[in-house]
């Protein structure tokens, strides 16, 4: 029988298909192996729920289960911890002056038709038994800052202020005017309850305080508006990556703002009135100019001119509208002619309502919808007008937009886009917010002393979409949703409006909307949703220890996305291999919870949270901010997580685990009876191929539904063969073993970015962390903090790594020099710390919950450890394909995958599915 390398090797050539034929044959002996509990069940494992009952628990690492549940990042900052008063008594209160208090907090922005809420809640904390972080040792030379930090979340509500009381009654049950105000953290000078501050902002914060007083026992503190607004827009455009972008005939596009180069910037304001205000600096602005032609006047007018009821209401009359019934066009004016001489085409407005004088009509022979859509179009071309002619005076390329008349309306913000680029024939641009009708709140948010917000930078900042984002988005707030039942319950209520949003509405196609190219939208009506550009906003979590990744070669170019979504076919095709996925997914993460009745609702309500989530990103790609692949694999994630589903996969992985353990000495026996050449290919042949143990690849799932993991390995060794599709191991291996008899310097570091369990980390990646060990270089494997797909976890190597070492002399002694053996080393007979001479073997987390890794957003301990790497190693489709394939290093980098999906094999390689990529690319 072949060997475990696949040494000596097959034919050479064979496809697949027949990899398939044998995984198939090899059932015949599927019982013997049953027996030994070698094979998957993977139709077992995700059908009968019944026999796993208790049993899947049982199994879980004993540490997963302590993992916070909605965020990836970390919480308790531990430094400077000292004990309050008498440490003899019981349970003494542990001061912990660097971590926030157990607070919420909250500032609101009271307008004449919404209330907008920001609120802060601190991530619930539970001590994490990590033994990593008991025993890690020091990676860096500096002290390792201690970890985890701060952690928290903004969130960002709306009520109508006509009900008020909603307003009141949320607050109120999220207890967030409850006396926590008045943390020493906040800086609040109140102590308690009776005397608690909220700083608020708009005319409600005037005219409501008696109520606040009287309902919650709470005083306003209001904040100036203009103040609160600069604050609230400085913030966001410093902190947040995809807050602005442009809307220009129907197509959204986010910029990419550089924070140190803001300023200066005009702000607009489209209130009732329109402040226009020139913004130097944090603290610094000035407002320039404004006009009284604003939201108020397109409200007030148009209730007049259409009986309308509501804001809303006049805008959706607008929507089916056609202005040339009343406006006095070029074309009118010219007989039907452009006046090219001066650039105005036939379709251009020459006088809004200017039809109305000549025509013998009254109001009443005007339809509505065409009032409405006349008097929108006259305000926001005025308004863009006007803004462009401030930007112009003071020098201003950039222009932000935002306030209540804006509301996310894609005609609107056309309007006004079409106006400033007119105007300034393209020189200035109009630009519009995510976030825009917080602005407000948020610089009263900003408010507070000390808050520490202004100093958060855009990789400290994560945002997410909890499960009600796709119904509520950019809408009223409902009720507050306290546990994971009542979050289940709302789910199963909404099941009926979800079927509603999983209907795609039509977009109207580009070039559709406006003046000269805009063409005049009377057939918007029918394609165009008036809320179709609706932004959904997501809690934005505070993550004070997230650092870029120190060895990107250039940080500000960086896009950790290969594949855009923005392109539409390619988000269609990756919805639906998400949406097939979904059934498989959701048995395995009910599995993983024992199959209970709860566990079974629960996965019920995750697959309807999720597939509202794909419906509303198909329906409007860019709801969430910019989309890319990595960000709806991160998404599911999140939405298990949010369903408590803390660790799907976590049986398989740990039977996984255990199959490759016990083979690997074995295989180790094979590499160590190789020479120095044959034995660096053949590490590397082994990582590619253990990379095919990916339960999240269709295609995979299906194989090893029909094979035990040992034959899968074997078979996929034996496909090894070179050229790989993308071959540069030639490359690594002159820089790793030299030529011509010269030897080069091993590294000094190597970073290890693990993928999967079982045999991908047990007989791919440990032993050729182990080869790099044997040449004196120190090995970091870099893991996931929290579970995503059949990832290993940081938390889980320790343990692999113990296991390992015991059969192996070199992993030993690497762990023990990176303390990974502390508890193994303590049980060891004479106690002795024997021969720690070894170059150290760490692990450390990456910051991420996810298949995938954004190297802007990382964990501290994994930024502190990069520092002396000049070796990185990222494996997987996630983290080396979906992400990072394009990114450039400060160090040498070998990316190496198998491709398991044939779309992105032809796409990516020109290849197909189970080709290999082994790229090497020096510093650059
Ligand atoms: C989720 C994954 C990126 C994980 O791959 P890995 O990083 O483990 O190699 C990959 O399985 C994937 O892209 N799956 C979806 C495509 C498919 O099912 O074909
Ligand atoms: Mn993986």
């Amino acid at each position: 029988m072949a060997g475990l390398t696949g040494h000596p090797v097959l034919e050479i050539g064979d496809k697949f298909e027949e990899l398939q034929n044998n995984i198939i044959n090899n059932n015949k002996n599927k019982e013997v192996i049953d027996k030994a509990g070698l094979v998957l069940k993977g139709e077992e494992n995700s059908n009968n729920n019944n026999n796993n009952q208790g049993g899947e628990r049982d199994m879980a690492p004993p540490t997963s289960n302590s993992l916070h549940r909605s965020g990836s990042r970390p919480q308790l900052d531990l430094s400077k911890a000292a004990i309050q008063g008498n440490s003899e008594e019981r349970d003494p209160t542990i001061l912990l002056p660097n971590q926030s208090d157990d607070i919420s907090h909250f500032a609101l922005d009271i307008g004449g038709s919404l209330i907008k809420l920001v609120y802060f809640s601190r991530h619930e904390g539970q001590s994490i038994d990590d033994k990593r972080k008991r025993t890690v040792k020091e990676i860096s030379n500096g002290s390792r800052r201690s970890y985890p930090i701060l952690g928290g979340r903004l969130h960002f509500v709306k009520f109508e202020t006509s009900k008020l009381n909603e307003c009141l009654d949320f607050i109120s049950s999220k207890q967030l005017h409850n006396g926590r105000i008045d943390s020493h953290y906040w800086n609040s000078e109140s102590p308690n309850k009776e005397n608690a501050v909220i700083k608020a902002t708009g005319g409600g914060a005037y005219k409501f305080a008696d109520l606040f007083k009287e309902r919650l026992g709470v005083s306003i503190d209001k904040e100036d508006e203009m103040d609160c607004l600069v604050a609230g827009a400085n913030f966001l455009l410093k902190a947040i990556r995809h807050e602005a972008f442009t809307h220009m005939e129907g197509h959204k596009e986010f910029v990419q703002i550089d924070h140190n180069d803001l300023f200066p910037y005009l702000l607009v304001n489209v209130g009732s009135g329109v402040s226009m205000i020139k913004v130097d600096g944090d603290g610094k602005f000035q407002r320039v100019s404004g006009t009284n032609v604003g939201g108020g006047t397109y409200w007030g007018l148009g209730r007049l001119l259409t009986k309308c009821n509501s804001f809303d209401e006049l805008l959706e009359l607008s929507q089916r509208g056609d202005n040339r019934t009343i406006d006095m066009l070029v074309g009118d004016i010219y007989g039907g002619m452009d006046y090219s001489k001066i650039g105005l085409s036939a379709s251009t407005i020459a006088s809004s309502f200017g039809k109305a004088i000549s025509d013998k009509k009254e109001l009443e022979d005007h339809r509505p919808e065409d009032i409405s859509l006349s008097l929108l179009r006259m305000i926001s071309y005025n308004i863009g007008q006007i803004s462009y002619l401030n930007a112009l005076r003071f020098g201003l390329k950039r222009i932000f937009f935002g306030g209540f008349f804006i509301r996310g309306h894609a005609y609107t913000m056309d309007t006004i886009s079409f106006a400033v680029h007119f105007w300034s024939q393209g020189q200035a641009q109009a630009m519009f917010l995510r976030h825009e009708g917080f602005l407000g709140a948020l610089g009263a948010f900003m408010s507070y002393e000390k808050l520490g917000l202004d100093d958060l930078m855009v990789h400290q900042l994560v945002e997410r979409f909890p499960m009600g984002a796709p119904y509520t988005g950019g809408k009223i707030h409902g009720p507050p949703l306290g546990n994971l039942n009542e979050k289940i319950s709302w789910m199963e209520k909404f099941v009926l409006k979800g079927t509603e949003i999983t209907a795609p509405v039509p977009m109207a196609p580009p070039g559709t909307t406006g003046l000269g190219g805009f063409e005049v939208p009377s057939s918007k009506g029918g394609t165009l949703r008036s809320d179709a550009s609706a932004l959904n906003v997501g809690v934005l979590h505070l993550v004070p220890t997230l650092e870029v990744f120190p060895l990107l070669a250039n940080p500000k170019m960086y896009e950790p996305n290969t594949i855009d979504l923005s392109d539409h076919c390619e988000l269609e095709y990756w919805f639906t291999v998400l949406s097939e996925h979904l059934p498989d997914l959701v048995d395995k993460a009910v599995a993983s919870e024992g199959g209970t009745d709860d566990a079974k609702r629960r996965g019920d309500a995750f697959a309807r949270a999720f597939s509202a989530h794909l419906a509303r990103l198909m329906e409007e790609p860019a709801a969430y901010g910019k989309l890319g692949l990595a960000n709806l694999l991160e998404l599911r994630e999140e939405c298990l997580r949010e369903f408590q589903f803390l660790d799907a996969y976590r049986s398989i992985k740990q039977r996984e685990n255990e199959v490759s353990l016990a083979v690997l000495p074995d295989l180790l026996m094979e590499l160590d009876r190789m020479d120095e050449e044959a034995r660096l290919l053949t590490l590397i042949e082994g990582v590619l191929a253990a990379n095919i143990f990916d339960w999240g690849s269709r295609a995979c799932v299906d194989l090893y539904h029909k094979g035990t993991i040992i034959d899968i390995y074997r078979m996929s060794r034996n496909k090894m063969q070179r050229p790989w599709r993308v071959d540069d191991f030639d490359l690594f291996r002159e820089r790793m073993l030299g030529s011509e008899g010269k030897k080069p310097r091993p590294h000094k570091r190597a970073l290890l970015f693990v993928d999967n369990s079982g045999a991908d980390v047990v007989l791919g990646m440990l032993p050729l962390a182990r080869e790099l060990l044997r040449r004196g270089t120190e090995v970091v494997l870099v893991a996931n903090s929290l579970p995503a797909l059949n990832d290993v976890t940081a938390m889980e190597l320790p343990d692999i790594v113990a296991e390992a070492a015991k059969h192996c002399d070199i992993l030993r002694r690497a762990a023990e020099a990176g303390g990974l053996l502390v508890d193994a080393m303590t049980n060891t007979l004479d106690g002795s710390k024997e021969n720690c001479s070894s170059v150290p073997l760490m692990v450390v987390e990456n910051g991420c919950g996810s298949p995938c890794i954004d190297l802007r957003q990382v964990s501290s301990e994994l930024a502190s450890a990069a520092k002396h790497a000049d070796l990185i190693i990222l494996e997987g489709m996630g983290r080396a394909l979906h992400t990072n394939f394009n990114a450039r290093f400060k160090c040498e980098a070998l990316k190496l995958a198998m491709v398991k999906n044939q779309r992105l094999a032809e796409k990516l390689i020109k290849g197909e599915i189970y080709d290999c990529v082994c790229r090497y690319e020096p510093a650059s």
